[in-house]
């Protein structure tokens, strides 16, 4: 996927980052020491069985959960690790994609209240169709603006949720599981969404999944991580066809036929 454009500064880059969780007495290193960077046009894909610390990694980076050491630049440009009014400010470069974005829809809320409200929040003019234009980006039509999440498919959820994620204009998008909860027809239509979004708006995507068969599509770049750690990287081809770890030729053996071929 990725566009031929001059290296420049990644769009975004982690260096040394490490979460340690400490609960009941009990200490969990859940990411440590991921060194990672994205580039615009670029996908790098995040794998590695559930709980190997992909959602903290992706939680770091958006300030959702502050990590304890190592040091995150977005756009070159670093950004403290604790959230303050400033990297709030920062991390709006930054859109967030779920597994299940309609589950964190208001279900009494409309489409365009859901699309609204970020617009609003981000100083941008709510009442002059950019709800719409979000829903033209995702492939769905302005008609769906009056209803309910309860009243569209999964597919369209999902679709409502990336355009939410493109309401601050972001120049990341991290995707956790975003396809991992859909049909595979379904799945094949948002990876390709994505790609899209990824050469029209020039976007750096990393892309968090446990499941090894929907990257082959849209990663230019793996890396895979295992107890918190990534274990191994590269290019997708190579890391799909000449693994090196031991850990990634098993995860790769247990996935099922890509769902699409790059
Ligand atoms: N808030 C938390 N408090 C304590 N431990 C946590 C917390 N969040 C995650 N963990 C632990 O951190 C480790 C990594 O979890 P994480 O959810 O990041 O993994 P994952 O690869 O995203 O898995 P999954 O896909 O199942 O969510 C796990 O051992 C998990 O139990």
């Amino acid at each position: 996927m990725t566009l031929a454009l001059a290296r420049s500064e990644p769009l975004l880059q982690a260096d040394d980052l490490s979460v340690t969780f400490a609960t009941a007495g009990r200490r969990v290193e859940a990411v440590r020491g991921v060194s990672l960077a994205v580039h615009r046009g670029e996908v790098l894909a995040v794998i590695g069985e559930s709980g190997s610390g992909k959602s903290t990694l992706a939680r770091a980076i958006l300030g959702l959960t502050p990590p304890h050491s190592g040091t995150l630049r977005l756009d070159g440009e670093r950004v403290p690790l604790a959230v303050t009014a400033r990297s709030r400010v920062q991390r709006r470069k930054l859109g967030m994609v779920f597994q299940d974005s309609g589950a964190a829809f208001n279900p009494r809320f409309s489409v365009a209240r859901i699309l609204n409200e970020p617009i609003r929040l981000l100083g941008g003019d709510a009442g002059k169709g950019a709800a719409e234009e979000l829903l033209d980006a995702v492939g769905l039509s302005g008609a769906l603006l009056g209803r309910r999440p309860h009243e569209l498919s999964g597919g369209q959820r999902q679709r409502v949720g990336i355009a939410r994620a493109l309401a601050g204009n972001p120049e990341v998008l991290i995707c956790d599981e975003a396809v991992s909860a859909l049909d595979l027809s379904v799945q094949a239509q948002i990876l390709n969404l994505l790609a899209d979004l990824l050469l029209r708006r020039g976007l750096a995507i990393l892309f968090i999944t446990h499941d090894i068969s929907v990257v082959s599509y849209l990663a230019d770049r793996i890396a895979v991580m295992h107890q918190g750690k990534i274990v191994e990287s590269g290019p997708a081809s190579a890391v799909l066809d000449t693994p090196r770890m031991a850990y990634t030729r098993t995860l790769l053996a247990s996935a099922p036929e890509p769902v699409l071929r790059g």
